[in-house]
């Protein structure tokens, strides 16, 4: 499959570092010329002579020209990230210096590496498994405490281990049927089934709670979507300035002072949470701009993740308040309800409901607790474990194609169907595993993995 790949035998390169800024920029050369290459452009010595995982001061030259002063780093094949020799370039920030080092490797046969070139390399030279190479993506995306946790974890190996593991149990499985289709001619009783439904509903299991990680998983990669709904004036925009701690919206005693959607990102606990402070809700309103927004609040409510329903607990009677919740609750919407001004408030005896967080959005009462509560609803106890937590669409679809064939493997076996044919779900679901990790992979798929990484990863 390697010699397949066009041009996978060719020395490729790329800036790694941004460009425009810093004071170093890095540029990452891989393939069997790398070190030749460089060795031609570093005169004060010979750094094909040099051992792996070594630094090297000197000029860098283009003939007579010295392009930089600049520390070079060797990785000998196999000893490097993509498996092949590696030279990296430590030169001056200077986009100009960088664009004149690119052009002498150019000029001496070295290409341009497309986005992902280097992990797909590292790949195809077995250097990391298919979901470790998503992870480097995701760690370089990762803008949190939790994602780059999970995605550290996944580079690590955390998720290709437990897929292994499901993997040797499954094979265990079929080793079990062969047994019996050996047997089968001769008409002996069936290898022990009480065995192989054990077998069968561990592996079910494993892949059940795989996926139901997703949901957190989901909420780590890209965020949990706050919508903070409730009637003009309730102090939605007073809560949304209180929770980022910063004067982001507009607020005023003005009823409908907030048109458009304003969303806001704010870090509770190393986990994203994206705020989404919306149009106050009426039911009648002749302001066309003021009901668009309404429209767009409601469109709000129904996307996010969890909604913080925000009243004002002065003009509010337990009555509406009552049939509100009852609405989120119909609509299945997670929901906070949250009791604002509670400043004006003495005595709340007679007002307070159950269920009910009050808070004061002006006095920055009760807004630590609602943050508390928000991870809490969102994020829960799975969030301590170690358990694995996918985060990658493309594994919960192979996880599901698992899932299907396990159940078709249950069904089978129940009906007695002949072991051969059992063992066609089983491979089928090896083969689903198998995608997962790489394995098992066409080039279009794996061109499309890649395609989105950037350059010089
Ligand atoms: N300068 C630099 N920093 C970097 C990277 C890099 O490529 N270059 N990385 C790129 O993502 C990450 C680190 N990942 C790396 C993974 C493996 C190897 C490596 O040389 N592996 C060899 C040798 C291991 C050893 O001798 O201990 C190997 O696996 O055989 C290097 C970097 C982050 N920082
Ligand atoms: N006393 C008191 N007043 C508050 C509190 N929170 C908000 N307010 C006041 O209530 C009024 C409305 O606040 P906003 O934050 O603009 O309310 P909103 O829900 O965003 O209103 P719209 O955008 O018009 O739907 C302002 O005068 C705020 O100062 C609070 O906790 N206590
Ligand atoms: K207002
Ligand atoms: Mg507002």
């Amino acid at each position: 499959m390697l010699g397949k790949l066009a041009g996978w035998d060719d020395t490729i390169a790329a800036i790694a570092t941004p460009q425009g800024v810093g004071a170093i920029g890095v540029i990452r050369i891989s393939g069997a010329q790398a070190i030749s290459v460089v060795d031609g452009m570093f005169p004060s010595k010979s750094l094909e002579a040099q051992a792996s995982h070594t630094l090297h001061v000197g000029l860098l030259k283009e003939d007579a020209l010295v392009l930089d002063e600049v520390v070079v780093a060797l990785f000998k094949a196999p000893r490097s990230f993509t498996g092949e020799n590696v030279v990296e370039i430590s030169c001056h920030g200077s986009h100009y210096i960088q664009s004149q080092v690119m052009e002498s490797l150019s000029r001496r046969g070295v290409r341009m590496a497309k986005p992902g070139e280097f992990t797909q390399r590292a790949f195809l030279n077995g250097k990391m498994d298919l979901t470790q190479a998503e992870a480097v993506a995701d760690i370089i995306a990762s803008n949190t405490e939790a994602s780059k946790k999970t995605a550290l974890q996944n580079i690590r190996g955390g998720f290709s281990s437990v897929l292994k593991e499901l993997r040797e149990e499954l094979i265990k499985f079929s080793a079990l049927i062969e047994l019996e289709l050996d047997f089968s001619q001769e008409d002996v009783e069936f290898a022990d089934r009480t065995a192989l439904f054990d077998l069968l509903n561990r592996v079910s299991v494993q892949v059940s709670k795989l996926l139901q990680s997703f949901r957190l998983g989901n909420v780590i990669k890209n965020g949990v979507q706050v919508a903070i709904i409730g009637k003009p004036n309730a102090g939605k925009s007073t809560l949304l300035n209180a929770l980022l701690n910063e004067e982001r919206a507009i607020v005023s005693d003005i009823a409908g002072t907030t048109r458009d959607t304003i969303e806001e990102v704010l870090n509770i606990n190393g986990v994203l949470f994206r705020l989404i402070d919306t149009a106050g809700i009426r039911e009648h309103t002749s302001d066309i701009i003021e009901s668009i927004g309404v429209e767009r609040s409601l469109a709000k409510m129904r996307e996010a993740d969890v909604v913080i329903y925000l009243f004002d607990i002065t003009t509010t009677t337990p009555e509406e308040l009552s049939i509100e919740q009852a609405k989120l609750a119909a609509a299945n919407i997670q929901y906070v309800m949250v009791g604002n001004k509670a400043d004006q408030v003495k005595e709340r005896n007679e007002n307070a409901a159950e269920h009910v967080l009050y808070i004061s959005a002006k006095e920055n009462s009760g807004v630590d607790e609602l943050k508390h509560r928000l991870f809490n609803l969102t994020v829960s106890d799975e969030w301590n474990s170690d358990n694995t937590i996918v985060t990658n669409a493309r594994h919960i679809d192979a996880l599901q194609k698992v899932e299907k064939s396990l159940y078709d493997i249950r069904n089978g076996l129940q009906e007695g169907l002949p072991g051969d044919l059992v063992a066609i779900d089983i491979r089928s679901c090896l083969h689903y595993l198998g995608e997962i990790t790489g394995e098992v992979s066409n080039e279009d798929q794996l061109d499309f993995i890649f395609s989105k990484f950037c350059i010089g990863k």
